[in-house]
């Protein structure tokens, strides 16, 4: 049977490897003249040496991001060959967004993610969009409730003129996309004054930093706030905003819609929450009695979707014949939008996401990257690796249940002592205790002997806010060098843990973000050393010889 996707070499690795076999000649003949030209003691013999170790050190470093850029491949699906085989009898997917702050994340934005998300090319009676509000904050809340009229106008809207990127917010932004035909014009501007006064509602809401209450007589839901409490201390609260099984809840040109589903689980001072690790693990066992589809997407909050087929690419890999049985998950890149002009902070990820990325895809898959990425269900619950086990793709609820009755099975679910005692966080679900849940849960994906797919489509199928200051971007560096080098040295480091259950390639892609950190010593040295050893007139370096016309000049720093 003809296959969903496809798998080819990236080109220019020959090339590539001629280079690698120059650099590692220079790295031989560098730690060759460092061993054979130690100074006397006294003349920089420990200066000499601390190089010496740091060279060591970039060489064996240098060894380890071979296994990232030996040989990289590129996935290429085929959508066509999907919908001629499978229809629209696809699996059901949840999508699952979180979000922590009304303050540093405004809802309006928040908002516009979700949008973009429940107009997938997708049938939407299949599409279920949860939100997870750590914030515990009804100003959330409320933006979600206007999402949920404005989405009867928004998805027929983009489906009908098949428009890209379907965020309301990013496609209103561009003036190119205005129609020329007047009547497109006219239901163009009509959809863009709804947008824009939702926005400006949500707003205003979120400056006063309270709903009207003649606004709270809307939905039941607002009611969930009468008792008081905290962003960090309130009880669990599930609404389901649409109901997707509803007949009656139809957009404006008559068609099923997405369900939405708000959620903000139980926190307490006295209790843990694991940050997003526990909001995910919440949205699992939510979702479970709402919905239970067995694909599960998720999303930060300011991550876009930017291309509405993404769903179906992912498709591709899992319903593959041949492949898709050993498929735990498929990772997309993490693109940004908001790059400083040239990039100073180095945050447009490039080098992992055209080259590492695609280099740890020829061992056994991507690192789970925490957005952007579609799971199956039951692996992240925990199931491990077995050639005859057959995925039940049919699996999802889909008759129609009292709603009240289930909004309370659900916050059932998200309570702080459901966990207790329970593999939650362990063995089921994301893992707590790291400040990287999202690449140690992957690890273990992979130890359990999955493999991931790293889908890397020429339209990005996600767009993000990258950190634009440079406090911003050392927290977030520091937050990834200390979460994975914590990884490299617990018992999850992936040369022991992943000792005979992943290649030594893949586990050499682990390290090369568990090292990222102590990578900094030797960097540090490097720069600081040589620069003192140049005021003292201590040389570190081989003399270099010029030759200009006729006499050579030796050029010595002291
Ligand atoms: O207690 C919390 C803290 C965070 N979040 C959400 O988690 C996401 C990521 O948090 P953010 O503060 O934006 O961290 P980043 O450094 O941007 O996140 C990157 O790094 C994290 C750790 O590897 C991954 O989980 C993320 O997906 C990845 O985008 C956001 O949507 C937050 O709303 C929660 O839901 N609850
Ligand atoms: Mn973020």
């Amino acid at each position: 049977m003809a296959r969903l996707f496809a798998t080819e070499k990236a080109g220019g690795s020959a090339l590539y490897k001629l280079h690698a076999v120059t650099v590692f000649a220079g790295i031989c003949l560098v730690l060759c003249y460092r061993a054979t030209h130690v100074p006397a003691a006294g003349a920089g013999r420990a200066a000499w040496l601390g190089m010496l170790a740091a060279e060591l050190w970039f060489g064996f470093y240098w060894v380890i991001t071979q296994s990232v850029r030996w040989c990289p491949i590129r996935r290429r699906t085929f959508k066509d060959r999907l919908a001629a085989r499978y229809g629209d009898r696809l699996p059901c997917v949840d999508i699952f967004v979180c979000t922590a702050d009304p303050q540093s994340e405004p809802p309006s934005l928040v908002m516009a993610t979700v949008l973009s998300l429940m107009a997938y090319n997708y049938p939407p009676e299949k599409l279920n969009v949860y939100l997870s509000d750590d914030g515990g904050s009804i100003l959330t809340f409320y933006a979600l409730w206007e999402t949920s009229a404005f989405a009867k106008h928004w998805l027929p809207f983009c489906r009908r003129y098949n428009i890209e990127p379907r965020s309301p917010a990013v496609y209103f932004a561009d003036s190119d996309n205005k129609p020329n035909d007047p009547r497109t014009l006219e239901e163009w501007s009509v959809v863009k004054d709804l947008y824009e006064g939702m926005t400006e509602r949500i707003d205003s809401v979120v400056r006063s930093g309270k709903v009207p209450e003649e606004m709270k007589v809307n939905h039941k839901g607002f009611s969930e706030w009468n008792t008081g409490g905290t962003s960090k201390d309130h009880h669990p609260i599930v609404q389901i905003l649409i109901d997707g099984k509803d007949k009656g809840a139809l957009d404006s040109g008559g068609n099923v819609l997405p369900t939405l589903v708000y959620m903000a689980r139980e926190k307490r001072p006295q209790y843990h929450h694991n940050f997003k690790a526990g909001a995910m693990n919440a949205l699992i066992r939510v979702s479970s009695v709402i919905s239970k589809s067995p694909i599960i997407m998720n999303v930060d909050c300011d991550m876009y979707s930017n291309n509405s087929d993404s769903i179906r690419e992912a498709l591709c890999f899992f319903l593959d014949e041949e492949m898709g049985h050993k498929i735990a998950f498929v990772q997309y890149p993490q693109n940004y939008s908001n790059m400083t002009k040239n990039n100073i902070y180095g945050n447009s990820f490039s080098v992992i996401n055209q080259v590492e990325f695609a280099g740890l895809d020829t061992w056994g898959g991507p690192l789970y990257i925490g957005t952007g990425c579609f799971h199956r269900r039951e692996i992240l619950c925990g199931r491990s690796f077995n050639k005859d086990y057959k995925e039940d793709w049919d699996q999802g609820i889909k008759t129609q249940h009292r709603i009240d009755q289930t909004e309370e099975k659900a916050k059932s679910l998200a309570t702080c002592t459901y966990e207790h005692n329970t593999q939650w966080g362990n063995e089921i679900g994301l893992k707590y205790g790291c400040p990287v849940e999202d690449v140690i849960t992957g690890l273990t994906i992979h130890c359990r002997g999955w493999e991931s797919v790293y889908n890397n489509p020429p339209r990005a199928a996600f767009i993000g806010v990258a950190p634009t200051t440079i406090s911003q971007t050392i927290l977030q560096h520091k937050r990834w060098s200390e979460g994975n080098f914590s990884i490299f040295l617990s018992k999850y480091c992936p040369f022991f843990f992943g000792h005979g259950k992943i290649r030594l390639p893949h586990q050499m892609g682990y390290c090369l973000y568990g090292l990222w950190a102590p990578n900094s010593l030797p960097t540090l040295y490097y720069v600081l050393i040589p620069s003192l050893g140049l005021l003292k007139g201590t040389p570190l370096f081989p003399e270099v010889c010029y030759m200009t016309s006729h006499i050579s000049v030796s050029y010595d720093l002291h």
